[in-house]
């Protein structure tokens, strides 16, 4: 029980980092949308979060400077009082002595957030001041809410070729019933992942914490501070002087004998799916700059740009007397509660085609025609794509090229990511036409909620059945629960509610970036009869849409061919020239973008991973103090290497170890990143209700003979139905020298027997 001292002492901290985080917001520069191009982009659900985050981090250093970490546990206590009461009761609880009047706070937001919201309409009362993060200041151009203003349906009809007729009026963002009970949970998978875990509500669901596989992190003082010391009490290296000693391909890059570039797009668009990380953003929503050296301090706290080595080759001084940073911005801080800093993920952690159907009620709405099930389309080139974004002020191709809305917002990061995106919608509305055939008294909710389903049980058997195998070892398979069943083997018995399906820190931040090792610079484009039609350079185009727009080039079909028929590059601690140098590049303006294995290598100390040797004993790997003792994880070059960078193994940085482990026999990854993502999916598919092999009491899961139609569900099918060039293609679509078939001899999806 809390005495009234130390409620007291808390209350007063937190209006204490209110006031300080309020005024830090007023002389914070930011720049205009657009300046600087990134990937993380907050939406405006993460900025609220991030202004709650904000002040329990500084309250948490005010409390612990005074009295010590100890008072954190009573700290939280108060806190989950003052989240817990209502407005009436939280005025009560001794609040008499601040200024703050709550009585029209709302209770459903959390406390802190009740504070902002306040202040926010005492603002507004007065006429002015106190704009800020999380309200009505978030970017014009990229979070959900800008994006549904523009897209009101007039973007999709293009060239006058209108392929569906979108009537979007008045679309809501309402969600699903709060009670868990409710029948509709048993039907629907939530957008968000919202009662997804019926007792607990909003686990794995989207803006909610990543977990931790050891629970802790490796911050210098316990809260947030950037790990930046080596054991040796050295400065740790720059992560870019890292990437260049360890990561950089030089002249002869080594491609995978047997596996093709569709596996690295197709383990980015999981990715997708599964984790949006934002950065922190400035007071007014906007990107913070954080290119110059001395960000950090002239800037934001949240900025930790990469120290570029001067005798870099690419990222050169700027000038004689002024060092070269490679601009990075934390990842926001959404801590909820008294203590360390935590890292948020903006999508449903659930496998559920967020990248298609959005992670936010209001930003489903965006990618909705609302007509007859259907999903929006742009058909103004003759060709499907998604609905264009004439607005994004993050894409750098302009006018008539303009990037695209869809579920995920990075679904113009790079071309590559297009075609599939086009594909899962097309494959959508197909199944969609075939269900209005059958059904036609259905409404459009109940048409798209039925193809959804379908649409998300295809792509999990995708995953565990097609992806995955390519990926890792049968034993990690097994060991994980990984396989799906054979079709006539019944439902999944697996599901299990104390599982938290949500990332992992230690997942989204290194394992799974393993694909930036797989990817080429050169994005091939094929014919159908798998003739070249010549390639585009990545660095060329990191959110730049040109290149589907190629119509005379066979628009995205020939992209996605060339991904089928080249060779992804081999896993291994090498990135391919326009990763290490050309991300987010300007084009014909060299060093204006970052380089993407130095940001995994610092985005890992950034969210607080540990060292690589400290998950060894975690993953099955024996620990080790010294360079020998990792002689049987490392090749003789590899070790060697790694000392020319690292003063002791103690420091090696995770996403390092992990592509420099020599890889398992019959597997592309060593052991540490087997497991972590092994874990990760187990974590997807035995903690998700409405996995598609489960049947789950009070759940409408799909019945034995259902789970068998979705079973023989193949990638290579839905090729072959949503495009017009494919007529044969692989037998095994990730293998490069994959046996050909005729798509006519593949079945569709029987749909029929999914009534
Ligand atoms: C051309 C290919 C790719 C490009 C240009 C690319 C680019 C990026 C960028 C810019 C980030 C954000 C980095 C940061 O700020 O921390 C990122 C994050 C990430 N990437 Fe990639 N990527 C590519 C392929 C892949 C592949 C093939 C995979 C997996 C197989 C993958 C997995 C991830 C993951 C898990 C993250 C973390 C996402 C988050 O935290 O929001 N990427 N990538
Ligand atoms: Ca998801």
């Amino acid at each position: 029980q809390v005495n009234d001292t130390t409620r007291k002492i808390v209350q007063d901290a937190l209006f204490e980092a209110l006031n300080s985080v309020d005024s830090a917001f007023q002389s914070e520069p930011s720049v205009a949308d657009g300046a600087i191009v990134s990937s993380q982009i907050a939406n405006a659900e993460s900025k609220q979060a991030q202004f709650t985050g904000d002040v329990l981090e500084v309250a948490t250093q005010l409390l612990v400077k005074k009295y010590g970490v100890g008072i954190l546990i009573d700290a939280n206590q108060v806190l989950e009082e003052l989240n817990a009461g209502d407005s009436a009761s939280r005025k009560k609880r001794s609040l008499e002595s601040s200024e703050e009047d709550l009585d029209d706070v709302s209770e459903s937001t959390s406390f802190v957030a009740g504070l902002r919201q306040k202040r926010q309409s005492r603002d507004k009362r007065q006429g002015g001041g106190g704009g800020g993060r999380g309200g009505d200041g978030g970017r014009g151009g990229n979070d959900q809410d800008g994006r549904k203003k523009r897209d009101s349906g007039e973007n999709t009809s293009g060239g006058g070729k209108t392929e569906y007729s979108n009537p979007v009026s008045n679309q809501t963002c309402k969600g699903p019933p709060k009670s868990c009970s409710d029948p509709v949970h048993d039907r629907i998978r939530s957008i968000t992942g919202y009662c997804n875990n019926r007792a607990k509500a909003t686990q794995a669901n989207s803006v909610t914490a990543v977990r931790r596989l050891l629970g802790t992190t490796s911050y210098t003082d316990g809260l947030g501070a950037i790990r930046n010391t080596s054991v040796t009490g050295a400065a740790l290296p720059s992560t870019r002087l890292i990437s260049n000693k360890l990561h950089d391909e030089g002249s002869t890059p080594n491609f995978s004998p047997s596996v093709n570039h569709l596996h690295m797009q197709i383990g980015q668009f999981i990715a997708h799916d599964i984790i949006f990380m934002p950065s922190s953003t400035a007071k007014d929503g906007s990107s913070l700059n954080c290119t110059s050296c001395s960000s950090p301090t002239t800037v934001s706290s949240n900025c930790a740009p990469i120290p570029a080595p001067s005798d870099d080759k690419y990222f050169k001084p700027v000038s004689s007397t002024e060092a070269r940073c490679i601009r990075l911005t934390r990842a926001l801080n959404g801590q909820s509660g008294f203590g360390v800093r935590t890292q948020i993920d903006q999508n449903s952690h659930y496998l559920d085609m967020s990248s298609v159907y959005g992670s936010s009620d209001c930003e489903a709405g965006t990618v909705r025609s609302f007509s007859n099930g259907l999903l929006k389309v742009y058909s103004g080139m003759g060709y499907a794509l998604p609905p264009q974004a004439p607005n994004d002020t993050n894409c750098q191709s302009t006018n008539p090229y303009y990037c695209f809305t869809a579920g995920d917002f990075r679904n113009c990061l790079h071309p590559g990511l297009l075609p599939l995106h086009t594909v899962f919608i097309k494959e959508h509305n197909r199944l969609a036409v075939m269900v209005k055939a059958r059904q036609p008294s259905w409404n459009d909710e109940q048409i798209y909620q039925f193809v959804r389903r379908v649409m998300v049980a295809q792509w999990q058997h995708i995953v565990y059945n097609e992806y995955l195998p390519k990926l890792l070892t049968d034993k990690y398979l097994t060991d994980f629960n990984l396989k799906p069943l054979k079709p006539g083997q019944g439902p999944f018995k697996g599901y299990d509610t104390n599982m938290n399906a949500a990332l992992s820190a230690e997942f989204a931040a290194s394992a799974f970036r393993f694909g930036h090792s797989q990817s080429r610079q050169d994005f091939a484009r094929q014919d159908a009869a798998n003739k070249s039609l010549g390639a585009y350079d990545l660095g060329y185009n990191i959110f730049y849409s040109d290149q589907v727009y190629q119509k005379t080039l066979g628009g995205w079909e020939t992209m996605l061919m060339g991904l089928i028929k080249t060779a992804a590059m081999q896993v291994d601690r090498y990135a391919s020239f326009p990763i290490r140098n050309q991300l987010f590049e300007i084009r014909g303006k060299n060093a204006s973008g970052v380089d993407l294995i130095a940001v995994n290598i610092m985005r890992g100390r950034d969210v607080g991973l540990l060292p690589y040797v400290k998950y060894r004993s975690l993953v099955g790997l024996s620990t080790i103090s010294t360079w020998n003792e990792l002689s049987s994880t490392f090749s003789a070059a590899n070790l060697a290497a790694l000392k020319t960078v690292y003063a002791d193994p103690a420091d090696i940085d995770l996403f390092s170890g992990i592509v420099m482990e020599t890889p398992l026999a019959g597997g592309q990854l060593g052991p540490t990143a087997s497991w972590i993502i092994a874990e990760q999916f187990r974590a997807l598919k035995t903690g998700d209700r409405f996995y598609y092999e489960n049947q789950v009491t009070n759940t409408v899961g799909f019945t034995p003979d259902q789970i068998d139609v979705i079973r023989r569900v193949k990638l290579a099918k839905i090729f072959c139905q949503n495009t017009d060039i494919i007529t044969t293609i692989n037998t095994d679509m990730f293998d490069l020298n994959s046996s050909q078939v005729a798509c006519s001899s593949i079945p569709d999806i029987d749909l029929n027997k999914l009534f």
